[in-house]
């Protein structure tokens, strides 16, 4: 294998999309492509990416069943968010390290603002703070039924003798699923240039190729070797 470089234009590239559709799978696999072609790539995820950012996920997502409301779920995601661009996202670009994060901006506004009726002008408010200019180069929406999502997960998880647990949002119930669903297809309609929608129901590895092609047909300079 190449050695992974640092390149003179780094990426920034965001995955999104409902639970258990194989954002994280993907994420990890996105990364191990771009080293095979010698571009040096970090791995990131949201809420989380550095310790403030890790403790705030902590809070809203583990321990305790009760919602914050989706209004203050909004600025603590915000304010997670704003300290992971200014001391992860953007260093390791303006090094030259593409970044890959495992959901960013959209899901505020698909989770608290779409399905959660946060107001339209607050989350655009809270997203000009927390991206400091930032905004993904590339998002890959994966799209699927959540309820194929849920037996994928389900089923996975008797495959390796674990207990099904869940943290807050993934205990909404299906109805709800279905309406995040649809809001990240609206999210992604509204901003084409930046978007792709993929079908997440299809074998990991498929999958994987299909991102692959988006992703250099996105960026050429990745398989041109003009990137250094
Ligand atoms: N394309 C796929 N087909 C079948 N199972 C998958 C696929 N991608 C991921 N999985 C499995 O589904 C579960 C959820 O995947 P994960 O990548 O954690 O999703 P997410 O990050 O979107 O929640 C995991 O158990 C994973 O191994
Ligand atoms: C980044 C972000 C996540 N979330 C939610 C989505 C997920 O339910 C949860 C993150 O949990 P996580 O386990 O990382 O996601 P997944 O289930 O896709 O693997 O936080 C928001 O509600 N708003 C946000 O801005």
């Amino acid at each position: 294998m190449l050695e992974a470089t640092k390149t003179r234009h780094a990426r920034f590239i965001t995955f999104e999309g409902g639970e258990g559709v194989g954002k994280s799978t993907q994420v990890k696999r996105l990364v191990a492509n771009l080293n095979r072609v010698a571009i040096e790539a970090v791995r990131t995820r949201e809420p989380g990416g550095t310790p403030k950012a890790e403790a705030i996920r902590s809070f809203i997502l583990q321990g305790r069943s009760e919602s914050w409301g989706a209004g203050a779920e909004a600025v603590l995601f915000a304010a997670a968010r704003h300290d992971h661009v200014t001391q992860l996202i953007a260093p390791n670009l303006a090094a030259g390290t593409w970044v890959i994060c495992d959901r960013f901006h959209d899901s505020t506004r698909a989770y608290q603002g779409l399905t959660g009726g946060v107001d339209d002008k607050l989350i655009d408010g809270l997203e000009t703070l927390a991206l400091d200019g930032h905004a993904p180069d590339l998002t890959i929406v994966l799209d699927m039924d959540p309820e194929a999502a849920f037996r994928r997960v389900a089923q996975r998880a008797v495959e390796d003798g674990l207990a099904l647990t869940g943290d807050r949002f993934e205990k909404e119930d299906i109805e709800w699923h279905k309406r995040l669903r649809q809001a990240f297809l609206s999210i992604a309609r509204n901003n084409g240039e930046r978007c792709i929608v993929i079908s997440a129901e299809q074998a990991e590895n498929e999958l994987e190729a299909a991102i692959w092609a988006v992703v250099c047909e996105r960026f050429p300079e990745l398989l041109s070797g003009s990137q250094a």
